[in-house]
């Protein structure tokens, strides 16, 4: 029977180190999250992600605008908070309402303010090895298997999901720490080939159960970042991930959903943002020589 990698205690090991961080700033960082519409899941994530702020001595404010509001006014809105040097942290949930382009909009944001580290500057840094916010997800992985100490550098690390929030950025984080990476996808031929040759197996898809226990080589590591919600034979619905629960019968180590990668999420949420605090503290108490900071007379 596989190990489980329990979320709760590796989130709450980040947040007890982001709140004592946060606690050694003048001011408490501050995260702006605006949400656009009324999505069940974004309205419960984005309130959860509030709440979790206040808890850890961060300061946590909600813009919440009605599903009708205009792309100009979502990005004047941004503007603003960009200009705010009250402001650390700037996060648009996704997803947005249809007739909104996201890729403007998160290009509007500060790069030193995308605590989702989605902008393209902070996807450039981290992509090229240089210090970047990354995106919570991938990021929080990377700190769950840090909690368990399961070792990444050396091993081959399948990656099935291709998508910008997570498959690609984990992608850079573990090229980053040394794995031998494979991100495979919708068109990769013998998924079950490719994901049996990994030590970790990582599977962010969004299609519940696919990946069953012949797909997984006896003793890997494996993280469900699957959120799905389906109808079980009484008709309930309830959460499962994309790895068949039969898969806990061959793999050495698993993560549960609920409560596996998605509290690391919200945890590494905390951390980007206190990150992000941290620089614009030391950018305005050492302005780099020659150039006229905000502080110059
Ligand atoms: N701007 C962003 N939008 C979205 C992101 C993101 O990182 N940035 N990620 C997801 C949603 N998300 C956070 O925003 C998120 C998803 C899941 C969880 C979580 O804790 N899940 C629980 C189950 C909770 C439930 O009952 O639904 C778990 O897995 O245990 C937290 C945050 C898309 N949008």
């Amino acid at each position: 029977m596989a190990t489980r990698l329990s979320g709760p205690p590796a989130a709450e090991a980040l947040l007890a180190q982001t709140a004592r961080r946060a606690a050694a700033l003048a001011t408490p960082p501050h995260l702006v999250i605006v949400r656009v519409g009324e999505d069940p899941a974004s309205v419960s994530y984005v309130r959860g992600k509030a709440k979790k702020a206040g808890e850890i001595g961060l300061r946590g404010t909600v813009h919440a605008l009605p599903d009708t509001t205009p792309q100009a006014e979502l990005l004047a809105l941004i503007a603003g908070l960009n200009a705010d040097p009250g402001v650390h942290g700037i996060l648009v949930q996704l997803p947005l309402p249809g007739h909104i382009d996201p890729a403007p909009v998160l290009e509007a944001i500060d790069p030193n303010k995308d605590v989702d580290g989605f902008h393209p500057v902070n996807v450039g840094r981290l992509w090229t090895g240089q210090p970047a916010l990354s995106p919570c997800t991938p990021a929080g992985i990377m700190a769950l298997l840090a909690h368990y100490e399961v070792q990444v550098a050396g091993k081959v690390v399948v990656i099935v999901g291709r998508s910008t929030l997570v498959g690609r950025p984990l992608a850079a984080l573990m090229l980053g720490a040394d794995a031998t990476v494979t991100l495979a996808h919708s068109r990769t031929r013998d998924l079950a080939a490719v994901t049996r040759g990994a030590d970790v197996l990582v599977v962010a898809v969004g299609r519940a159960g696919l990946i069953t226990p012949d797909m997984v080589r006896p003793g890997a590591v494996v993280v469900d970042v699957g959120i799905n919600r389906v109808l079980d034979d009484a008709g309930k619905a309830h959460l499962t991930g994309d790895v068949h629960p039969d898969v806990s019968q061959v793999a050495g180590a698993l993560t549960p959903v609920p409560g596996g990668v998605g509290p690391m999420t919200v945890a590494q949420l905390m951390a980007n943002t206190v990150q992000a605090a941290e620089r614009q503290a030391d950018r305005r108490a050492a302005p780099i020589p020659g150039v006229l900071g905000e502080h110059a007379h």
